[in-house]
This record gives structure tokens, C-alpha cells and sequence, in this order.
């Protein structure tokens, strides 16, 4: 009687939408999403939603079911159960409701690389309905935002990797959306073409005050980017918030970084035995400490290098990061 009562409580709670609890529809919603390929669940009990003008982001390792969760969302992949609305319609029963107002970027390039930037914006601008001035018009802004006009006129097999990743984004932009829906869009590309498109992402959050949903395994991008941030692994949503929020979870913890000339094993796992010392991970040029707050243990480290013959080159203490985050939930790492 007891576990049904409280079964009923959790069912309940997650019912709770944001209508319910803001007395207005988010622009999009999800209420407890779930999918499944054959027997194995690939995203489940996913609820999330996006307000107007926010930068969400998705963060999970490869495989923890974000480009299952935005295929639902964009109406791509019809879920096993639970429901996705945009201003309160739901997108499952009728994916025609939010079509013109989604811009997804998808994970693998979706261009005709036979054909110029130019002829694949026209392509895909006709199959968005637009046509004549208004049609070439958009090319032109979407080619500016990208940064790609003066080589607008080239085939895109000869673009570089990070360069067809913009014009994918030019593609979903045609048609102005509401909201922009972007799968890990940095993967596998240069260090300078990744920054483009991270403050192009920001500037069309910012500037033009577009809806954002990201997805990422990279910290450091959703960090930068997104507003509140989802934390996914194995299908599941771990935790949610913004990035103060999120890190407050570790809010009793901070990093010691040090840096070394080269790797000493029997340092690491010296302090690996020091009292107060919660975690040492051995990283490319040194060590990494998770230790209480203010535990005044850097006396004891450098005590300790100096018994080692340690010549340590810097040290840096550091508050807790959403990989930190990550590792506490689920003793794992983002990139494992
Ligand atoms: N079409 C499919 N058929 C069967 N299993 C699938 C299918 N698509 C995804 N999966 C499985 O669902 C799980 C989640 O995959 P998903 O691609 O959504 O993860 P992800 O977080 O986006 O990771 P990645 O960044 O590697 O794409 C994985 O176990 C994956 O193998």
C-alpha cells in the first residue's frame, strides 16, 4: 500500500509540466520521453524544457542518448512513449506544428557536395517554401552569418570539414526558425573553425535571440554557451541547472592541478594515501587532486614532491568544472 502511494507520487512529479508550474507553455517541452530500439532504452523519462530566448544545452557522453532525444524532439523519430509539445501543441500527434519553426543541425553533414554552398542553400530554401527575392535574400543573410559569402560560389567537396559545418548551419537557418537544434555541430573540426561557430552560436543567442538547444560532450562548449544545462547518461537526465547550480553539487570540493616536468607514478600515488585527498588522476602533463574546500593541503604536496625529487612547475587550485560534476555522479568521465 505504502510503495503504491508513493509510485503514484513519483508519477505525479513527473507529470508536472512547466505549464503547471509557470501558468504559461515553454516553447518547447518534453514530458517524460522515452525511446526504445528493440529491447534496450535509449533515451528514458527525458523531461526538459526550453523558455524564449534560451540557450539550453544537452551534455553527455557519446552513446547517452542526446541525438535520440533531439531526433524525438524535431519530430525525426516517433517516441516509445511520452510527449514533446511546442508552445503546448504537441509535436507527436501533429509533427506539422513546429516544422517551420525548427532549424536542426544534424550531426553528419546533409549537403550535396557536388554542388556549390550556393545551389544547396537554393535547394533546400525551395523545399522551406521560400522562393524569388525573399529565397535569395536569406541565402544572402545566412551566407553572411556563417562567414562564407566570398566563397559562396564553390563546389563543397572542396570545403573544409569546418567550413561544410557551416553551411549545414546556413542550411537550418533559411527559414528564420524560432528555435535552433544543433547535434554536437563541432565535432572533428579545426581549433579555429570550432571558435566561429561557438560565437556564431552565441551571437545568434544573444544578438538575434534565438532559441538554442545544444548538444555537446564537450564542457567547455556548453559551459561557454548555454544557459541551463542538461546532464545526460545512459538515457537519462542525472542532473539540471545552470552551471552554478550544477557545480554547487560539488560546492564542498576543489581541484589542485599540477603541473609537472614529466610523469612520476609514485607521486600520484603518494598523494593518492594523503589524508583528506578524495580523488588523484594522473593527466597529460602532471596531476589532478579533488580535495575538501580549503583543506591546506598544498604544504603536504609540496612536502611531498620535494621526498620524490618532483620538480613541480605550477600548481593551480581551481573550483569545481561540470566534468567534476559528471565524474561525482557517475564515477566516470565525460570522454571515458
Ligand atoms: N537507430 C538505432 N537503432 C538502434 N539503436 C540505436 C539507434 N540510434 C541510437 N541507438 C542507440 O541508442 C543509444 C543512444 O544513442 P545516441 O546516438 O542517441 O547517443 P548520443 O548521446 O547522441 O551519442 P553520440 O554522440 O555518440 O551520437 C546508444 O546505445 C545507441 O547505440
Amino acid at each position: 500500500m505504502l510503495s503504491s502511494f508513493f509510485y503514484t507520487l513519483k508519477e505525479i512529479n513527473q507529470t508536472v509540466s512547466k505549464m503547471a508550474l509557470k501558468g504559461e507553455y515553454a516553447v518547447l517541452e518534453t514530458t517524460n520521453l522515452k525511446k526504445m530500439f528493440k529491447k534496450n532504452v535509449a533515451v528514458s523519462d527525458v523531461n526538459l524544457y526550453l523558455d524564449k530566448g534560451e540557450s539550453v544545452g544537452l551534455l553527455g557522453p557519446n552513446g547517452a542518448g542526446k541525438s535520440t532525444a533531439i531526433s524525438m524532439i524535431s519530430s525525426l523519430v516517433k517516441p516509445t512513449a511520452g510527449d514533446v509539445t511546442w508552445h503546448g501543441k504537441s509535436v507527436v500527434k501533429d509533427p506539422n506544428v513546429i516544422r517551420m519553426y525548427l532549424g536542426v543541425v544534424p550531426q553528419d553533414i546533409a549537403l550535396y557536395k557536388e554542388l556549390t554552398a550556393v545551389e544547396n542553400l537554393r535547394f533546400f530554401g525551395r523545399i522551406y517554401g521560400l522562393k524569388g527575392k525573399a529565397l535569395e535574400s536569406q541565402m544572402a543573410n545566412v551566407l553572411e552569418i556563417v562567414g562564407l559569402t566570398e566563397r559562396k560560389n564553390e563546389l563543397v567537396k572542396h570545403y573544409s570539414g569546418g567550413m561544410q559545418r557551416r553551411i549545414n548551419i546556413a542550411v537550418a537557418l533559411l527559414h528564420e526558425p524560432e528555435i535552433i537544434i544543433m547535434d554536437e555541430p563541432t565535432v572533428g573540426i579545426d581549433p579555429q573553425s570550432r571558435n566561429y561557430i561557438l560565437e556564431m552560436v552565441q551571437k545568434l543567442n544573444q544578438e538575434k535571440g534565438m532559441t538554442v538547444l545544444y548538444t555537446s560532450h564537450y564542457m567547455e562548449e556548453v559551459e561557454r554557451l548555454c544557459d541551463r544545462i542538461y546532464i545526460m547518461d545512459h538515457g537519462k537526465v542525472i542532473a539540471s541547472g545552470t552551471k552554478q547550480e550544477l557545480t554547487s553539487i560539488l560546492s564542498s570540493e576543489e581541484t589542485i592541478w599540477i603541473e609537472l616536468d614529466r610523469s612520476y607514478p609514485d607521486l600520484a600515488a603518494e598523494l593518492n594515501e594523503m589524508e583528506g585527498v578524495l580523488r588523484v588522476t594522473e593527466t597529460d602533463n602532471g596531476i589532478k587532486l579533488i580535495t575538501p574546500k580549503n583543506s591546506r593541503l598544498l604544504g603536504s604536496i609540496f612536502q611531498a614532491a620535494e621526498r620524490q625529487q618532483v620538480q613541480i612547475t605550477s600548481l593551480n587550485v581551481q573550483v569545481p568544472t561540470l566534468e567534476d560534476v559528471f565524474l561525482h555522479l557517475t564515477g566516470r568521465k565525460l570522454r571515458d
